[in-house]
């Protein structure tokens, strides 16, 4: 499988606090990754460094086989690196198909009637064309999640890059998140998933990458991460004298 997206020896300080010391992996194109880690590990300034909101202090991301860690927000979205934000940020006062529109416009590779056509394809595939014209301020906590994923797709990633969109839902609305993660992985896009929740990590991701210490601990199937030893050590400080 090929390598859409390479980090090596990815690293971040603030100050004499060193959250991502060294961290690799590869995203396989068309995959789900999903990035377990206890509280404060880095997981989110690891998304903001892939994004170009951080700068890392050392290592590279290599995106396409294009050397990117030096390359700036915009660009990197533009390039096909979309995300989501742990707190849904929608524009309230704005229409749910304007928030889309914002989304496709800020993406800068369509026509303002492409990005219609897209607002309505990406509305179709949330889930929300039957909600186009209401206030973004009006919606629920599912749909304020809908609608983040529904702004990053509007700019066409190639890579999604979800910070805990399960947080704060209901076990069936968890279950619809999933699915919904799966239509887009269906639609070609390889996504990186952030998340506390276990369930979405079984059922909702091809690989788990463990993220623990400043280091990739560990990282395979989702069943084989889970029941890992390092998985037991992270999170309940067990597991070093096993085989
Ligand atoms: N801009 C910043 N300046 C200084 N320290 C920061 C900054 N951003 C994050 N940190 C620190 O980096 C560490 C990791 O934070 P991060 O939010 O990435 O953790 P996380 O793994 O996403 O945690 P959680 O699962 O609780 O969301 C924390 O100690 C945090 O205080």
């Amino acid at each position: 499988m090929s390598a859409i997206l390479t980090v090596k020896d990815l690293g971040i300080s603030f100050g004499s606090n060193h959250v991502l010391k060294s961290v690799n992996f590869q995203l396989n194109e068309g995959e789900v990754l999903g990035v377990i880690g206890p509280n404060g590990a880095g997981k989110t300034v690891m998304l903001n460094v892939l994004t170009g909101i951080l700068k890392p202090t050392k290592g590279t991301i290599t995106f396409e086989g294009k050397e990117i860690s030096k390359e700036g927000i915009t660009d990197r979205c533009k390039g096909g690196i979309g995300r989501t934000f742990q707190v849904p940020r929608p524009f309230e006062k704005m229409t749910v198909f304007e928030n889309i529109m914002v989304g496709g416009v800020f993406g800068g590779r369509m026509s303002e009637k492409q990005a219609k056509e897209e607002a309505l394809r990406v509305a179709e595939t949330i889930g929300l064309s039957d909600k186009l014209s209401l206030f973004a301020g009006k919606l629920g906590l599912l749909d304020r999640k809908r609608l983040e994923i529904g702004r990053a797709l509007a700019t066409q990633p190639k890579i999604l890059l979800l910070d805990e969109v399960g947080g704060g839902l209901t076990e069936s609305e968890v279950e619809s998140i999933i699915q919904l993660v799966k239509t887009v992985k269906a639609q070609g896009v390889s996504v990186i998933w952030i998340e506390h929740i276990i369930r979405t990590m079984l059922e909702g991701t091809d690989r788990v990458l463990l993220l623990a210490d400043g280091v990739d601990v560990v990282c395979g199937k989702p069943m084989e991460v889970m029941n890992s030893k390092e998985v037991s050590r992270v999170y309940m400080g067990g597991g070093d004298d096993e085989a």
